[in-house]
């Protein structure tokens, strides 16, 4: 009779047949009857999961498959027209396929009768009322370890009808283990005081997702007091905290660019300002502003000014280190704040003038990307430094926005600080690196010479040390210009030309008997040695001067290697096999010398001068200079000590068999033509007093 309208009798089993995918081939009009739906024909070809509301029909066909006879009827809720909820009880028989595979299913359902007066019916009821609530009931007894269940409660842990042995350890095991310590805690507290307990906590459910649940309960006890069982009911809160934590992030985070809000700013400027205090570590905060942002916006639409800010999200966050803030105040205003920039005012400015460079120049890069296609953006930074007392995040963000607005009144794309010093001490390092940049093209640097001098008083090598023949300040020393070059990058131009220099002073030593057997140090910054062209103009400048290789020693400080501990390895390998030779610098001022000294090629220790200085009078540096002589012999290390000012020193260094002295005992550094004639004076004479059984001894 299908497709006839007929009122099913309420007695009458619903039935329906389904295939192995769990579609309805068949059903009755019983079935139709029990969901209120008008025809069988509606429901053929659905899926009965539409229907019937059980984690998987399928675990039931496999549990009756593999127990070879009708399920025992399985409680469930049917899914009626309207969205209604009807008490059920599904029996089944699978069907199997020739090959021995569930092939499909017949499905028997009656609708579960509540009697009002029967016991089973009232706590079927029961269920009913806890499942409407949506709760989830449990007991355990504490005598016998007896636990039940509600169906709703093993189905929140995300059991079907298979239903596992269930005990406290069970429910303990998809606590995550972050909250375990928290549940275990409340429930023993309960026990203990004889309360009611109430928590939530996250769970992972059978089948690996993660949940969170709302816990209530209590403990029973008998007259002695004596637990007896605990009984609660759970229920599901994911829905909730899901709800609460886009609520929390809409509070504290930018919706479009999901970065930190004004709020959360200046929640973490305030614990920001205290730990500057407390660990005497000043920081930064940015305001950023993009310069002429809105007529972009007029210009290409909104959509497109958003794209812009995701973009400029994303390229400020790659200018930063994990731990700084950035944080976008709305429209195109973002603000970063960066902490433990130094301890030093000196070192504060440096370090924010690099962070400001780097994001100029990143926002600065085109835009290549739909509507933006080519488009240019620059921004505007204000600077206020924090690490007093008297700093507040309120205080803090004025002041970085007053000093955006003098970037801006300046015509954009720039940086000014709030604090007039500090403006100009960076207004100072600007004027010095174009000085700079004026002096490398004018050739206005040169190079110094400091003689190296062997165990026999005989100056067998040189440091070249670069000086600025300044046209108005005179001779100018390296820390005076050589921070300024490394963070400017400058370096790299510099040092070239020092490299170019040292070699060909090497060349034109090469046919001299008296200078030929000179070797020279150059000193190498970090930011030099990283650069990809350094490798291949070393190489160039040996092969147009043909200089022995082994002639020029690359001197690299610990803290170079540090920066970039993989490429600095590859690069000297590299320089290693052309025959140059390294030196480690500031010997001893580093932690990790061990490590590089195993891992790197380098052939000389240098002992850094702060330890020779005071050699004689502080035994700390007298066991660090002993020790560090110690390593290199071990190692088969060449040393050279710097800083040697006194005969007693120099002695001391000679018992020790250091191999080279530097100091301004033997000379202080000369220029290129005064130091030659300083070799041709002293070549022949020994320059340390010493007795020849002493060098014999030392050189046996
Ligand atoms: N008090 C005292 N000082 C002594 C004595 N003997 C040598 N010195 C000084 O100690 C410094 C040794 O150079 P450094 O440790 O490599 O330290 C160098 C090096 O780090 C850097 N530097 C110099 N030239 C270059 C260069 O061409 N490239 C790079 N990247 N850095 C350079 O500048 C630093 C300072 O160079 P200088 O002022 O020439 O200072 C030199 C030298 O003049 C002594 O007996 N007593």
């Amino acid at each position: 009779m299908v497709g006839t309208q007929r009122q099913a009798s309420v007695s009458e089993k619903a039935l329906c047949v389904i295939d192995g995918e769990g579609d309805i081939l068949f059903t009755n009009l019983a079935l139709a009857s029990l969901l209120g739906i008008d025809s069988t024909a509606a429901l053929i070809g659905r899926s009965i999961d539409a229907f019937i509301e059980c984690t998987s029909i399928a675990s039931l066909i496999e549990r009756q498959y593999r127990q070879g006879v009708a399920s025992e009827p399985t409680r469930v809720s049917l899914v009626c027209a309207g969205e209604a909820r009807l008490p059920a009880l599904v029996a089944c028989y699978a069907f199997r396929n020739a090959d021995g595979a569930v092939d499909g299913a017949a499905l028997i359902i009656t609708r579960r009768s509540l009697d009002a007066s029967s016991d089973a019916s009232r706590s079927e009821r029961l269920e009913m009322a806890l499942e409407a609530g949506e709760l989830g009931a449990w007991s355990l007894d504490l005598r016998t370890n007896a636990a039940w269940r509600t169906d709703l409660h093993d189905r929140i842990f995300g059991y079907d009808n298979i239903l596992p042995e269930w005990s406290y350890e069970t429910f303990l095991d998809h606590v995550v283990e972050a909250d375990r310590a928290h549940v275990i805690q409340s429930l023993a507290q309960a026990r203990e005081t004889n309360t009611a307990w109430e928590f939530e906590c996250r769970i992972r459910r059978v089948d690996g997702m993660l949940r969170w649940i709302w816990a209530q309960g209590r403990v029973e006890q008998d007259v002695q007091d004596e637990p007896l069982a605990m009984f609660g009911v759970i229920r599901d809160i994911s829905a909730r905290k899901a709800t609460e934590e886009q609520i929390e992030f809409l509070a504290f985070y930018d919706p479009l660019t999901r970065l930190p809000n004004r709020r959360l700013m200046l929640d973490r400027l305030g614990q920001a300002v205290r730990s500057a205090v407390r660990d005497n570590a000043s920081g930064a905060l940015f305001f950023i502003d993009l310069d002429d942002f809105k007529t972009l916006n007029d210009t290409l639409g909104h959509q497109a000014g958003d794209q812009m800010l995701l973009e400029v999200a994303r390229r400020l966050m790659s200018c930063l280190r994990a731990q700084d803030t950035v944080a976008r105040f709305g429209g195109d205003e973002f603000v970063v704040m960066m902490e433990g920039l130094g301890s030093t005012e000196a070192e504060v400015i440096i370090a924010v003038q690099q962070i400001a460079e780097k994001v100029l120049r990143a926002i600065e890069q085109p835009y290549d990307f739909s509507v933006l296609w080519h488009r240019r953006m620059t921004c505007s930074i204000g600077v206020a430094t924090f690490g007093s007392t008297q700093d507040t995040p309120d205080l803090l963000l004025r002041q970085a926005d007053i000093a955006m607005y003098r970037a801006k009144a300046t015509g954009g794309h720039a940086v000014h600080f709030y604090e007039p010093h500090m403006q100009a001490a960076i207004d100072a390092r600007v004027a010095l690196e174009s000085e700079i940049q004026i002096g490398i093209q004018r050739g206005e640097f040169e190079l110094f010479y400091q003689p190296q001098v062997d165990l026999h008083g005989a100056t067998v090598a040189a440091e070249a040390l670069l000086r600025w023949r300044h046209p108005i300040r005179g001779l100018v020393e390296p820390n005076d210009f050589i921070p300024v070059a490394e963070s400017s990058g400058l370096i790299v131009q510099l040092g070239t030309q020092v490299i170019t220099a040292a070699c060909h002073k090497l060349q034109d030593w090469a046919d001299d008997p008296e200078l030929a057997p000179i070797s020279v140090a150059v000193n190498i910054s970090a930011r030099q040695f990283r650069d990809a062209r350094f490798v291949d103009d070393i190489c160039a400048v040996l092969d147009a001067t043909a200089i022995e290789p082994a002639k020029l020693v690359l001197e690299l400080t610990e803290s170079a290697l540090l920066e970039c501990v993989e490429e600095t390895a590859e690069h000297m390998m590299e320089l290693k096999k052309r025959g140059i030779r390294f030196a480690l610098d500031d010997f001893g001022m580093g932690y990790s010398s061990l490590y590089y000294l195993k891992r790197l090629p380098i052939d000389q220790l240098k002992i850094d001068q702060r330890f020779v200085s005071d050699v004689l009078s502080d035994p700390n540096d007298l066991a660090i200079v002993r020790t560090i002589i110690a390593l290199a012999q071990c190692l088969g290390l060449r040393v050279v000590a710097e800083g040697v000012e006194t005969q007693a020193t120099s002695g001391f260094l000679l018992a020790q068999k250091c191999h080279l002295q530097q100091g301004f005992l033997f000379s202080r550094p000369l220029p290129a033509a005064a130091y030659e004639q300083f070799m041709r004076e002293r070549q022949m004479s020994l320059c340390i007093p010493r007795s020849d059984a002493a060098v014999d001894q030392l050189n046996s």
